[in-house]
């Protein structure tokens, strides 16, 4: 099996790179963490990768808007770079403030950039929200979620509700599989109107928590699936009968890894 490079891309204010490149590890891939000021110096860091991941984090202080200054940074510097990762038979992760630095890239609607189907918008209680969700796969063309049908995951910020454009901008997005993954009750109930907090802990439109772009090669989501890796990562482990072997966030960089098998 032909072993992937992720390139874990930090910026200041990052602060899941460590988790995220040990989740990768853990998963069997091999990893490289480069700051943006050095990609930016040597954009060739990035060409022997095929996986680039945003980690979460508070990238340049959530100023202007979370994500917003890294994305305009890319987009002056770096957008040959993320073409080829776009355009190639690459993948590109985004977690949490990476999903929103991409989602401020248009990365997910190409054609679309200057009128984007969707956005990420203070959560509805504007405040940071940090508590453990269930998620559930809702038809999603995503190569990340293959074969997952539900995960209970960690969230935790304050620019993640999913807003979208409107009715028109929806339609087409679940026509192509792009909202696959979206806030559900504990036993897996989830729809399109949005559930009550905390099942949805932001007030996203739709429950979307996670979308990709039409290839399902370009994924993002709000929750932290690097930090349920081991299964003692659940919040109630020491109470559960039966400890499962890995952690349920674990099997999304195991698709990644899978990918270039
Ligand atoms: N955990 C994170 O990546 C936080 C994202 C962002 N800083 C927010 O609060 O919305």
């Amino acid at each position: 099996m032909a072993t992937p490079r992720v390139l874990i891309l930090r910026a200041p204010g990052t602060n899941c790179d460590v988790e995220t490149a040990h989740a990768f590890e853990v998963a069997g891939a091999k990893t490289v963490s480069v700051h943006v000021n050095r990609l930016i110096a040597e954009p060739s860091l990035g060409q022997d990768c095929q996986i680039l991941c945003f980690p979460g984090g508070f990238s340049y202080g959530d100023d202007v808007a979370a994500g917003r200054i890294l994305a305009q940074r890319l987009q002056v510097h770096l957008q040959d770079l993320i073409a080829e990762f776009r355009d190639q038979e690459r993948l590109v992760l985004g977690i949490c403030n990476g999903f929103q630095v991409m989602m401020r890239l248009g990365i997910f609607f190409p054609g679309a950039e200057l009128a984007a189907p969707a956005t990420l918008a203070l959560n509805n209680q504007a405040r940071f929200e940090d508590r453990w969700v269930n998620l559930k796969n809702v038809d999603s063309n995503s190569v990340f979620l293959r074969g997952i049908d539900t995960l209970f995951l960690p969230m935790a910020h304050a620019e993640g509700r999913f807003v979208l454009r409107d009715r028109e901008a929806a339609n087409r997005l679940l026509e192509q599989q792009q909202l696959g993954l979206r806030y559900c009750t504990a036993d897996g109930q989830t729809g399109t109107e949005p559930l009550p907090f905390p099942e949805n802990p932001n007030g996203a439109e739709m429950n979307v928590a996670g979308i990709s772009d039409p290839s399902g090669r370009i994924f993002g989501l709000m929750p932290h699936p690097e930090r349920h890796i081991v299964a003692s990562h659940h919040p109630f482990w020491t109470r559960r009968k039966v400890q499962p072997e890995k952690g349920e966030g674990l099997k999304m960089f195991e698709n990644a890894v899978e990918y270039f098998a």
